[in-house]
């Protein structure tokens, strides 16, 4: 659970420059209230009645040095050279000793928190990810960052000093009479305590709002991703009325519950505030007729509560602007609180520098299970072992575990019991990024980053020649492709570029896994969505690659895997059958019944 204090330290690192920039700003808070106090010194010389008695010490100070006598155009003179200095000379360099740092920091610490937020992103384990969307991780983070940007220099730069002035009228008050600084006291503790709780309501029903609409982004990212969908359904106007349902709760929460509490909020304390300023003058007033105060004491005592009650406003806007934000920043912090896998923090070491691993190919699976939670084990006591080299297919039905056992092999997930070994080693004691480095994998979907065919053919190998790139695409059929492309290798592809099809995709993922040289290379499905040229041209990649690395294949058609060395067929999270293609159609079993069906387009039981 993300606290209060995670704000705080959020901009800890600068806390030296923050604890300076905040003490001068109230520094300068303070310094202002000179003027008022000048001035009712200034009415005093002017009705005759004494000045206070530090300010009597400094100018007969003054007077000894300059040999000049202490009367009125002296007293005078300083009181106007003080205002000078506090109004005049101090205003050019407020900016800089304030809100340069203020802003300094925010822009510093957000520059740091969005790497933080990458390297989390980066190090997250991928149930997360199948757990909360893009619009809703983004929006999470984009505002929890901003939020806390603009929060810092309007509290620091800001809130704190304000409260700080609000302190020194007191102490100012309180030296000229003390009743005024009681009822001065009581009325800011009253007016401060009773927002403070109304503030406190307002933040539950703010992180309420901020929920919501995390939901309705979440949906309109989903709607993006979607497009297709809804389009093929014709269901733009139900997810219309969906989002405009959400809009509307959000709605009745900001304006009802959120908006008019401030706007009641802002009512009572405006009228309590306009009292007390009525009763301090009453109080003020009856001091200075009993004559235990001076005009010029009435009229500074007056001047500076009117200046601490006018704060008052700024600094419950300031609040509440504060508890708007709150609920966003702790939700951001609660982001970056996720836990990642164990062996997440390897992944952003830079393994360039490391002497990478090299295995044979050799892999072990061991009384394996698994379950994504703990209802439902979806391998069960998987024992396989696949010689270096050797072409292994798994193959079974939908749901049976097959993809599953590839993230297992993969470290995406641990298995509860059981081990896997690579080459003798049990995968969970090697560096989690160095091991995964020595594996590829094809996706039935290929990952297309916006940038140039030539940066996605080499992203897992920056340093690969342009012969080896070439090498690759051929085996994989790339070459093809690429031919037709404007600019050949150089062709904007992605996000703003060339759009291929699924096809294409797949063969420049087959080549970007090829140019890795892994020692276990993954096919996941990566034919199943291929025209029917296209898939032999990737079977006979497929066999020019078999014997040169341990190859795993995941297929629904079996077309794809007659040439295994070893077919796997997995049944509800169990291997039932092992053996070569032509073992497995003399056992009457499941691959048998598959295998049949694809032939002839029988439905067998
Ligand atoms: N991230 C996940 N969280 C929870 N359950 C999951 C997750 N991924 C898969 N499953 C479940 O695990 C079981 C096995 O899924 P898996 O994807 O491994 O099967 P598969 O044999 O590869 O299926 P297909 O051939 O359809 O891709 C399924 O019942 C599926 O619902």
């Amino acid at each position: 659970m993300a606290k209060f204090r995670d704000i705080v330290n959020y901009f800890r690192p600068h806390w030296r420059l923050s604890v300076f920039s905040i003490a001068a700003s109230s520094l300068y808070e303070i310094i202002d209230l000179v003027v008022p106090y000048a001035i009712g010194q200034i009415l005093n010389v002017l009705s005759g009645q004494p000045l206070d008695k530090p300010l009597q010490g400094a100018i007969a100070g003054f007077s000894n040095i300059t040999n000049y006598p202490v009367n009125k155009p002296l007293s005078l003179g300083v009181l106007l050279g003080l205002i000078f200095i506090v109004t005049v000379v101090r205003a050019p360099t407020q900016p800089w000793v304030t809100s340069w740092f203020h802003w300094d920091i925010a822009l510093r610490a957000r520059r740091d928190k969005n790497q933080t937020a990458i390297e989390k992103i980066l190090t997250l384990p991928l149930e997360f990810y199948d757990e909360n969307n893009p619009g809703r991780i983004a929006g999470r983070v984009a505002r929890g960052i901003s939020n806390h940007t603009w929060t810092y220099p309007e509290i620091a730069g800001q809130l704190i000093p304000k409260l700080v002035r609000v302190l020194a009228i007191f102490v100012f008050i309180l030296l000229i009479e003390w009743r005024i600084a009681v009822l001065y006291l009581i009325s800011f503790v009253v007016i401060l305590s009773l927002s403070f709780k109304t503030l406190k309501r307002l933040i539950w029903h703010e992180s309420r709002l901020d929920k919501y609409m995390e939901d309705t982004e979440s949906r309109t990212s989903e709607l993006i991703t979607n497009i297709k969908t809804v389009k093929a359904f014709a269901t733009e106007a139900k997810e219309l009325k969906r989002q405009e349902q959400r809009l509307e709760r959000e709605l009745t929460v900001v304006d009802y519950r959120i908006h008019k509490g401030y706007v009641k909020l802002l009512t009572w304390q405006k009228a309590v505030i306009q009292f007390c300023v009525f009763a301090i003058l009453g109080l003020t007033l009856a001091a200075t007729v009993n004559g235990r105060i001076s005009i010029g004491h009435f009229v500074m005592t007056l001047t500076l509560s009117s200046m601490a009650y006018a704060e008052l406003e700024p600094i419950s806007t300031l609040a509440e602007v504060f508890a708007r934000r709150y609920s966003s920043m702790l939700r951001f912090h609660e982001f970056l609180q996720e836990p990642i896998g164990d062996d997440s923090a390897g992944l952003l070491e830079d393994l360039d520098q490391t002497e990478p691993y090299k295995f044979t190919g050799k892999v072990e699976l061991s009384h394996v299970n698994f379950g994504y939670d703990d209802k439902r084990q979806v391998l069960q006591d998987i024992n396989l072992l696949i010689e270096p080299y050797q072409t292994v297919a798994l193959v079974g039905r939908s749901g049976s575990g097959k993809s599953t056992l590839v993230k297992l092999l993969l470290r995406y997930f641990e298995p509860q019991k059981g081990q896997i070994l690579m080459d003798g080693q049990d995968i969970r004691t090697l560096n989690v990024g160095k091991y995964r480095r020595r594996l590829a994998i094809v996706h039935q979907e290929v990952d297309v980053f916006n940038g140039t065919v030539l940066d996605n053919l080499t992203y897992g190998r920056p340093n690969a020649t342009f012969e080896e790139v070439q090498e690759a695409c051929r085996i994989a059929r790339v070459d093809e492709v690429v031919q037709h492309l404007p600019q050949g290798y150089y062709t904007v592809v992605g996000e703003r570029g060339v759009r291929l099809s699924g096809g294409q995709r797949q063969r420049l993922g087959i080549a970007r896994a090829l140019l890795v040289e892994p020692d276990v290379l993954i096919f996941d499905e990566a034919t199943s969505s291929l025209d029917y040229e296209s898939e032999r041209s990737i079977q006979l990649a497929m066999r020019s690659i078999q014997g040169t690395c341990t190859t795993i294949v995941i297929a629904h058609r079996l077309s794809t895997v007659r040439e295994a060395d070893k077919i796997v067929v997995l049944d509800q999270g169990k291997i039932v059958e092992v053996g070569s293609h032509d073992e497995l159609l003399r056992h009457e079993g499941i691959y048998r019944r598959l295998h049949s069906l694809q032939e002839t387009g029988e439905l067998l039981n």
